[in-house]
C-alpha cells in the first residue's frame, strides 16, 4: 500500500499532464503532416520513416535510462494515431474540397523536425512518470509473490464489503 503523502500524487499528476499535453501536441502535428502530403505522391504510410523514428526512440530511450520497449511501444501507438488523423483529414478534404489546405508545408524541413523535437520531450516525460504508470500497489500485491494467499484475503475482504452493502 502506498503511504506517500498526497503531495507526491500531485507532482506525478503534473508529470502525467505534461505527458498528455506532449502526446496531444504530436497528434495535432499530424494536421501539418497531412497538409504536407495531400495532393502529392507521398503516401500516408511511410515504413522507412517509421523505422527511423522508432530506431531513434530506442537509442534515445537507452540514453536516458528508459526501457527501449517502453519508448518504442508508446511511439508505435503515436504513429498509428498520426495515421488515423491523416486518413481522417484526407476523407474530410475529399468530401469538403473548400476545406483543403491552402498551403503545403515542407515535410522534411518543417514538419518532421517539429515531430523530432517532441520525441525527446515525450521520452523524458515517459521516464519521469514511470512511478505512476506502473501497476498500482493493489495490482502488485495480487500479481506478485504470495499471490494466491493475497488473492484469497482480498476476495474475502471484497465479499465482506459487498455483503455489508447488501445489508
Ligand atoms: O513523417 C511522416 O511522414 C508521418 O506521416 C508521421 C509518422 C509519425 O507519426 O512519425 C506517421 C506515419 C508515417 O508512416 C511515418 C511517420
Amino acid at each position: 500500500i502506498d503511504h506517500r503523502p498526497p503531495v507526491h500524487a500531485a507532482i506525478h499528476q503534473d508529470g502525467l499532464a505534461r505527458l498528455t499535453d506532449l502526446t496531444v501536441r504530436r497528434i495535432l502535428l499530424a494536421d501539418q503532416v497531412a497538409a504536407a502530403k495531400y495532393g502529392t505522391s507521398r503516401p500516408i504510410d511511410d515504413p522507412a520513416r517509421e523505422r527511423q523514428v522508432l530506431d531513434s526512440v530506442a537509442t534515445l530511450s537507452r540514453s536516458i535510462g528508459l526501457a527501449p520497449k517502453d519508448g518504442v511501444d508508446f511511439f508505435t501507438a503515436q504513429i498509428e494515431a498520426a495515421k488515423v488523423v491523416q486518413r481522417g483529414l484526407y476523407a474530410h478534404w475529399k468530401a469538403h474540397p473548400e476545406l483543403r489546405p491552402s498551403e503545403r508545408p515542407e515535410l522534411a524541413t518543417e514538419v518532421r523536425p517539429r515531430l523530432d523535437l517532441l520525441t525527446t520531450r515525450i521520452l523524458r516525460q515517459l521516464k519521469a512518470t514511470l512511478g505512476v504508470r506502473e501497476p498500482t500497489a493493489a495490482c502488485r500485491i495480487v500479481t506478485g509473490a504470495g499471490a494466491s494467499e493475497a488473492n484469497s484475503s482480498l476476495i474475502a475482504a471484497m465479499a465482506a464489503v459487498s455483503s455489508h452493502r447488501r445489508r
